[in-house]
């Protein structure tokens, strides 16, 4: 409890008009981001990136993920549905964000139920300075390897999103229960953070700024829907009409 409270003290919230300068680069610059990522998520991924502003490609080869990513802004490697082919894709995308200096978003998707899945975790995790998305329990699981990952951010979703890195910590406190309902926001939630990634050099900024929308998003989306499927339909909406006025105006409420 003391040190929650400790780390609720320290972390910062970013201010209405940082979040978006963020979403204006994003808008402007049109990142692209390279997807390999769930099967299960991959539509919800490529939509929400598109309602961002940003720009989806999910090519999962292994003869072509490098070259996929080459120009892309940031990648995204999530290993929900890992096989035996993406797992060889993984170190490829590895070497190109190595030698390109590109942003790099891993999300450790179930990490905590197979040995496998904790092996991919510990190779991505040998890379520095990446960007780490994930639940609670995922996080939780990899707290020793996060503890050893050189220049790492880490980002753990829940109801307050927390936000760290060695210089910095943010705590994001917006969203809705029916978050949790839908299947996939949050491995479209790392995408939208890669996209941040892509014009915005500090990475726990660029994930504070785009849980801070996604998490509005998420609050108008509910007040608009009669249930799950429709959330998922009013938060790509939402995301899409997300401007400077409605995060000033949700972010000055004081939730
Ligand atoms: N109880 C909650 N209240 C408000 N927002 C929430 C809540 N739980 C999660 N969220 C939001 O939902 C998004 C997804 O986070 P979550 O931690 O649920 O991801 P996840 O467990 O990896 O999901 P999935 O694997 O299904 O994609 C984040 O933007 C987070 O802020
Ligand atoms: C349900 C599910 N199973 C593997 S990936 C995935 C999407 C949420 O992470
Ligand atoms: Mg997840």
């Amino acid at each position: 409890m003391t040190s929650d409270t400790t780390e609720m003290t320290l972390a910062r919230t970013l201010q209405p008009q940082e979040v978006a300068s963020v979403l204006a680069r994003v808008a402007e610059v049109r990142p692209r981001v390279q997807c390999l990522t769930n099967t299960v998520a991959q539509n919800i991924t490529a939509n929400m990136l598109l309602a961002f502003g940003a720009i989806p490609s999910m090519a999962i080869h292994v003869d072509e993920v490098a070259a996929m990513a080459e120009g892309a802004g940031a990648i995204l490697i999530n290993i929900g549905t890992i096989n035996a082919e993406s797992e060889l894709a993984i170190p490829k995308l590895l070497e190109v964000a190595r030698d390109r200096g590109k942003p790099l978003v891993f999300d450790p998707v179930f990490v905590e139920l197979s040995p496998l899945r904790r092996h991919i975790a510990g190779q991505v995790l040998r890379l520095p300075d990446i960007l780490v998305r994930g639940n609670a329990t995922e996080m939780a699981a990899l707290s020793f390897d996060l503890a050893a990952a050189k220049g790492v951010t880490r980002v753990t979703t829940g109801k307050v999103d927390r936000i760290e890195s060695s210089a910095v910590s943010f705590a994001v406190a917006h969203g809705h229960p029916l978050m949790t309902r839908v299947t996939g926001i949050g491995c479209a939630a790392g995408a939208l953070i890669a996209a941040c990634c892509a014009v915005e050099a500090n990475k726990a900024v660029a994930a504070a700024a785009a849980l801070t929308a996604y998490g509005i998003a998420g609050e108008i989306a509910a007040e608009r829907c009669r249930g799950p499927g429709s959330f998922e339909v009013e938060l790509i909406d939402a995301v899409a009409a997300m401007d400077a006025a409605t995060l000033a105006a949700r972010m000055g409420t004081g939730r």
